[in-house]
């Protein structure tokens, strides 16, 4: 199906994430038409005279303005952060019934505007909520991605670099499944250079590194009430993979389809990104124990998931 061309990007809710993203997006350059769309107007108002006054010293023009649903009509990617965010002791997977029914509402409203180009979804618990865009869209799955595990890798290859003193793009890891207590490290192919990790570090210590990576949201929520500039990173990160085609191979949430076999549910998985979405899952070889985390990942979302579905 042709869809639509161009870089106009669509953000709902701007919120901490989404105000988080619009920066990055803006300090990179990679759209010329930045919308604005949220609940509570006035808010988004005052982000968007905000930025505008940043977009002097911004590497290229971007035209940021207020919006609506309608906006979306011409959009390449609308980005939703839009719902209520974890309290200090909060798990994902609490915000659902609330976060649902405001999906429905948006995807319906974004779809009617005559919307055709590609979601990506951040807002949590994320990889519930982009099964459902996919569900109400209607879209084909590779134009709805989740932001999947693009945060808890990027936090897993920054501890790794500390530990053995090198920057997080030289540590090549991944953590897969779901954005959320169930994720699991895949240590068997995690590499710097080639060489193997898992063997350099006891069992106790990769314990350690997983924990910290999985609970890091909720040290950071305990902290400072909120995680923002991590996934803002993350979702630019996605979005120039789209709008430059970049094939790139990034750990988005997609929807499985017979991969690791599973199908019927998004979850995070390294993924090739370009303009039509998320085109082809490349699957990782799993040892036996990642295989059994990785299915109880899936089981956990899918329970979830039944609720709804
Ligand atoms: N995927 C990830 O890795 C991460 C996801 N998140 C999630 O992102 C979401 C947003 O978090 P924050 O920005 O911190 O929350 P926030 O409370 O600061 O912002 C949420 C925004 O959504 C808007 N909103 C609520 N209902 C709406 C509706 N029906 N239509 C349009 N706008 C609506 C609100 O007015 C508000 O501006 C949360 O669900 C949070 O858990 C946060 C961090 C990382
Ligand atoms: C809040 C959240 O999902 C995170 O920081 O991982």
């Amino acid at each position: 199906m042709e869809f639509t061309q161009g870089s106009k990007t669509v953000l709902v809710g701007t919120g901490t994430v989404g105000s988080s993203y619009a920066y990055a997006l803006l300090n990179q350059g990679l759209c010329d038409e930045l919308v604005l769309v949220d609940l509570n107007e006035k808010r988004a108002k005052g982000e968007v005279m905000d930025l505008n006054h940043g977009v002097l010293y911004a590497p290229s023009t971007v035209k940021i303005k207020l919006g609506t649903y309608e906006d979306c009509k011409d959009a390449a990617v609308v980005v939703i952060c839009a719902g209520v965010a974890q309290k200090p002791g909060e798990t994902r997977l609490d915000l659902v019934s609330k976060n649902m029914k405001i999906f429905k509402a948006i995807v319906e409203n974004i779809m009617e505007s005559g919307f055709n180009g590609i979601f990506l979804v951040a807002t949590n618990p994320v990889d519930i909520l982009a099964h459902a865009t996919w569900k109400f869209s209607g879209l084909p799955k590779e134009r709805v991605i989740g932001s999947g595990t693009i945060l808890d890798s990027a936090r897993f290859r920054y501890l790794l670099g500390q530990e053995f003193g090198v920057t997080p793009t030289s540590v090549h890891g991944y953590i897969i499944g779901e954005h959320g207590d169930s994720e699991l490290a895949i240590w068997s192919s995690a590499n710097i250079s080639g060489n193997p990790i898992a063997q350099r570090l006891t069992k106790e210590r990769r314990n350690e590194i997983y924990i910290h990576v999985r609970d890091a949201a909720y040290e950071i929520i305990e902290a400072k009430g909120a995680t923002y500039y991590g996934i803002a990173m993350g979702l630019v990160r996605i979005t120039k993979a789209i709008l430059k085609n970049e094939e790139v191979v990034l750990p988005v949430g997609t929807l499985l389809d017979g991969e690791y076999g599973y199908d019927d549910v998004f979850i995070g998985v390294p993924t090739v990104i370009n303009r039509k979405g998320a085109v082809e899952i490349i699957e990782l070889s799993l040892d036996e124990e990642e295989k059994e985390r990785l299915g109880n990942s899936v089981e956990s979302l899918k329970k979830i998931q039944g609720l709804f579905w």
